[in-house]
């Protein structure tokens, strides 16, 4: 089985027999390894090069342009900032689903602070973001929708939980050149808060991804390829029938690295509960050899949440990795 296993999204849409093929590929990647790449996937390419090209332009600018942007002025979590520490080395701007109505006013939980607008960095930049991002989560749903398939759920089950609009958030990244190759990662070992996650990557290469056994696996990028991983919330959700993949991304060697993650998650009123199914086998895993970061350790009994809730804990007060150490 190659490594990691590379799927033809364009089955998805196609008759029934070639359609029952990816789903059941496709559920197959995300219960055995929880990562797959897609090919097919009908974002156009000429999207997500100007989207690498954006976001490389962007880094290149000048600290002050940065500064401009940065998420310290942001009221809900959004735009520029700079990592140094144990877990990231990366400079990363951040976006999230445009939703000024309903945002954060007094009286509303605390969860609808992340909830508004982005501080983009001109109108044609807005543009071309906004159209991945539309074209991004309307895939993650057509995945998704596959996956509750392969877990027996009505058609449309993700997109269907709430009436509000899906909090897709979407990270611009570029990693920190290393020249002394010391092999410290642009990020630590960590698996995603989210259902899924779908990544677009330059040619730079660095991702890697853990499989059962403990062994690290490098994602090449390939032109016109896209990266899936499954996230803690599908994990938790499908009673451990889909491993969320823990991964991580050693720094490049020679030049920057720019990467976009868009996170596809549910809505911030969304209850996210493990369906009623019998949970999966527990599958052996291998002793952590490495610190994986996660929001919930791996295989805990999780009773039902609000989203929103999980996700200002995380990024409002800090609270990304179960592990308190981690935290100081
Ligand atoms: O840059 C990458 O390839 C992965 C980034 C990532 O895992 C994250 O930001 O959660
Ligand atoms: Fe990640």
């Amino acid at each position: 089985m190659p490594h990691p296993v590379t799927l033809d999204a364009a089955g998805i849409a196609a008759g029934a027999t070639a359609r029952a093929a990816f789903v059941r590929g496709l559920g197959a990647a995300c219960r055995d390894e929880g990562f797959l790449l897609l090919q097919n996937h009908g974002i156009p390419a000429e999207l997500c090069r100007a989207v690498l090209a954006d976001a490389a332009a962007f880094f290149a600018r000048p600290a002050a342009d940065k500064e401009r942007l940065h998420i310290r002025h942001s009221t809900n979590h959004r735009g520029f900032s700079r990592m140094q520490n144990s877990r990231d080395w990366r400079e990363q701007l951040h976006f999230a689903a445009e939703w000024p109505e309903g945002a954060w006013s007094p009286g509303k939980p605390d969860h609808y602070r992340l909830a508004g607008g982005n501080p983009w960095p001109d109108a044609a930049f807005a543009s071309t973001l906004l159209r991945y991002m539309a074209a991004v989560q309307a895939l993650g749903f057509r995945l998704l929708d596959a996956l509750g398939e392969c877990l027996g759920l009505p058609p449309r089950h993700f997109e269907r939980l709430s009436d509000e609009p899906p909090y897709l958030l979407l990270k611009l990244i570029s990693y920190h050149v290393q020249p002394a190759r010391n092999q410290r990662n642009g990020v630590a070992a960590h698996c995603d808060w989210s259902w899924i996650t779908i990544l677009l990557q330059d040619s730079t290469g660095g991702l890697e991804v853990q499989d059962r056994n403990g062994e690290w696996w490098p994602v090449p990028p390939q032109p016109g390829i896209l990266a899936v991983n499954v996230g803690e919330l599908l994990e938790i959700q499908s009673r451990g029938h889909f491993r969320a993949a823990p991964h991580r991304v050693i720094s490049p060697a020679t030049r920057q690295r720019v990467s976009v993650p868009a996170f596809i998650n549910p809505p911030l009123d969304a209850r996210i509960a493990p369906l009623a199914m019998p949970p999966a086998p527990i599958a052996p895993h291998a002793p952590e050899k490495e610190h994986i970061h996660r929001v919930v350790p791996q295989g805990a009994a999780c009773e039902a949440f609000v989203f929103g809730e999980s996700e200002w804990r995380r990024k409002g007060l800090g609270g990304w990795c179960h592990d308190p150490r981690c935290l100081s």
